[in-house]
């Protein structure tokens, strides 16, 4: 019911409810409750989600049948509702605790539940790549458990991310395919609800990808969805988010219309995130339109603005409401207001530092660079208004506002450009011309890693040498393309049924190379037959399909023996080399040097 309507599924826990109370039976009221609190949560609805709450907590407290099950379930529901109204840190906390708890009663619906709590928070907080992490983790525990609405969400989710990882080009191809994943998954459910997010989702990937045109349409039929539904949250949501590509393609008059129909919607449900986004969007739309009248806007946007609010959202509102008091001449306001984003920016990325503690993921470096760039930015950007200030009146300084603003886009412009430029140049290095997979070097380094890595923690990690059947046979009889085209159906494969954290890189030749964390030998053969199938069923143009063309692998186990890369590489040549004197199309793998295969 949560992926179709919502708001039909708090109706229905609510009738429910009401008969559970006739009948006195606690243990229905209870999970009733707790059903209502996570569809008003779906809904956005904070207020009525905190009123279920406090009643099933009061239930709880008072009836003898409650157990450690009851406990657990109501804190992670709660954990939900507070995503966004609580600082991320303290929810990662909370996450941590349940977690501990639910692991010895086996409860893997609930901790799959946590993981969600975990998504939500780090999606919120803007740390993409754990998101990431985290989303992957759900669609397995979701798929195992059974749970549909939670695993659809987490593909929507991997999506959306797919163009914000780091190490990820953002393609709307990649996230397409998530989304229509996640379509798929759905099949002939009616799940309006759903598609409503995915094609907001889509709305969002399509603007990450500068096509704002587009992305305007999804976010117009997500809205349409959401009128459907009565979802006044997702109704406000599509509003914005279109009416800010609007204002993208120069349509200030549409985007304010936009606005000004969300508002009342997110007013009257208290909404605080929406509310503030949409009086962001009425600012920003009255500036551009260059109106008088934005003055009057000013005073409730500045309401709006409440302490629970994620801090870089505020600091979005604070820089509307800079600009909009720059258009009507109140300089000093609008500096204030500019400094105010600044520090507003500061506090965002301090949350994200400390989530980041909490996961112990050994992400800190690029988290660092992240925040010394941004504050470099922003000691400058302050320190030449602070002058500009100093130096003339209120006049002087609005010219100088203007002058900073532009040198200061200038300036991160070229270092972004420069940034993508050095990314590109190191990407490069690392690649393979030909079939776009990791070189040699980039394909060590990461091996080096994770040997490494399993040698230190002493996990399992294997080394496999993957090497083409006959291949100089292919180039011989049909061509130096077809051989090249068949190189490229190796990769492609790979992308298909690897892990996102296995490696796959080719040594050089015909010869590729693959690091698998996490897995035994005893799990490789499964790995080969994969491999093989979809190796196979790639088409290769030049060849007949099927192509017939086969590949041998040697695989070992890198065990705790200290051995490095290199000794590893010589014997998984050995394993290599056994298989194709058995007779090729084959997997031989080898364990570590102490223990015999
Ligand atoms: N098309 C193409 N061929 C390549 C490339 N790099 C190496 N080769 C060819 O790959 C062939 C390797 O052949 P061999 O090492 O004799 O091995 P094989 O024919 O695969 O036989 P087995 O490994 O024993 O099954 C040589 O003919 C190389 O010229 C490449 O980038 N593209």
């Amino acid at each position: 019911m949560a992926l179709d309507d919502p708001q039909g599924g708090l109706d229905w826990s609510q009738q429910k409810l009401a008969k559970a109370r006739a009948a006195q039976d606690v243990e229905t009221q209870f999970w009733m409750l707790l059903g209502s609190a996570r569809m008003a949560t779906t809904l956005e609805d904070a207020q009525r989600s905190a009123g279920y709450l406090a009643e099933a907590r009061r239930l709880l407290a008072t009836w003898p049948g409650a157990g450690p099950m009851h406990r657990l379930w109501l804190g992670t529901t709660q954990a939900l509702a507070d995503v966004r109204l609580v600082p991320t840190v303290e929810l990662m906390a909370r996450v941590l605790s349940l977690r501990r708890e639910a692991v010895p009663l086996g409860m893997p619906d609930l901790l799959c539940e946590v993981d969600s709590v975990e998504l939500w928070a780090l999606v919120d907080v803007g740390n993409n790549d754990d998101a990431w992490a985290a989303a992957e983790a759900i669609e397995r525990c979701a798929a195992e458990t059974g749970y549909l609405d939670l695993e659809v969400s987490a593909i929507t989710q991997l999506g959306s991310l797919s163009g914000r990882v780091s190490g990820k080009v953002p393609a709307v191809g990649q996230a397409e395919d998530y989304f229509q994943r996640a379509l798929a998954r759905l099949d002939k459910l009616p799940a309006r609800f759903q598609r409503s997010l995915i094609e907001f989702e889509l709305g969002g990937a399509l603007n990450a990808a500068r096509l704002p045109g587009s992305a305007r349409d999804h976010f117009l039929r997500a809205l349409a969805l959401s009128q459907d539904l009565g979802d006044k949250a997702g109704v406000a949501a599509g509003q914005i988010r279109a009416g800010e590509m609007m204002l993208l393609m120069g349509d200030a008059e549409s985007a304010l219309q936009m606005a000004r129909s969300a508002l009342p919607l997110m007013e009257a449900q208290g909404n605080q995130l929406r509310l503030t986004a949409a009086h962001m969007l009425v600012l920003k739309a009255m500036t551009a339109l260059k109106r008088p009248d934005v003055a009057a806007a000013l005073e409730p946007a500045r309401r709006a603005d409440a302490a629970n609010v994620p801090p870089a959202r505020r600091a979005e509102l604070a820089q509307a409401m800079a600009e909009a008091l720059a258009l009507l001449g109140q300089h000093a306001r609008a500096y204030a207001e500019l400094q105010r984003a600044n520090q507003l920016r500061g506090q965002s990325l301090e949350g994200q530092r400390d989530t980041q503690m909490l996961r112990l993921q050994a992400r800190y470096e690029t988290a660092r660079r992240d925040v010394e760039t941004t504050e470099l930015r922003r000691q400058t950007e302050t320190a030449q208004l602070a002058l500009q200030a100093r130096e003339a009146g209120q006049r002087a300084l609005w010219t100088a506002l203007g002058a900073a603003c532009l040198l200061l886009v200038g300036a991160v412009v070229m270092v972004v450009r420069g940034w993508r430029h050095r990314r590109q140049l190191a990407e490069l290095a690392l690649r393979d011309e030909l079939t776009g997979l990791p070189n040699r070097r980039a394909i060590r380094a990461a091996a080096q890693a994770q040997i490494e890595q399993a040698q230190r923690w002493q996990g399992p990690c294997v080394l496999a040498l993957i090497d083409i059947d006959h291949f100089k046979q292919v180039n011989d009889v049909h061509g130096h393309a077809t051989g090249d085209a068949v190189l490229k159906a190796l990769a492609k494969a790979s992308a298909h049924v690897l892990r996102s954290h296995d490696r796959f890189g080719r040594l050089g030749g015909e010869e590729f190379l693959l690091v698998i964390p996490g897995s035994a030998l005893a799990d490789m053969p499964a790995v080969f037959d994969r491999l093989r199938s979809a190796f196979s069923a790639v088409e290769v143009l030049g060849l007949p399909v099927p192509h017939g063309v086969r590949f041998s692998m040697g695989a070992v186990d890198v065990g705790t023996e200290g051995e490095s890369l290199d000794q590893l590489l010589d014997r998984a040549d050995h394993a290599l080399y056994e298989a194709k004197a058995a007779g090729r199309d084959q997997l031989v793998v080898r364990g570590p040097v102490s223990a015999p295969a």
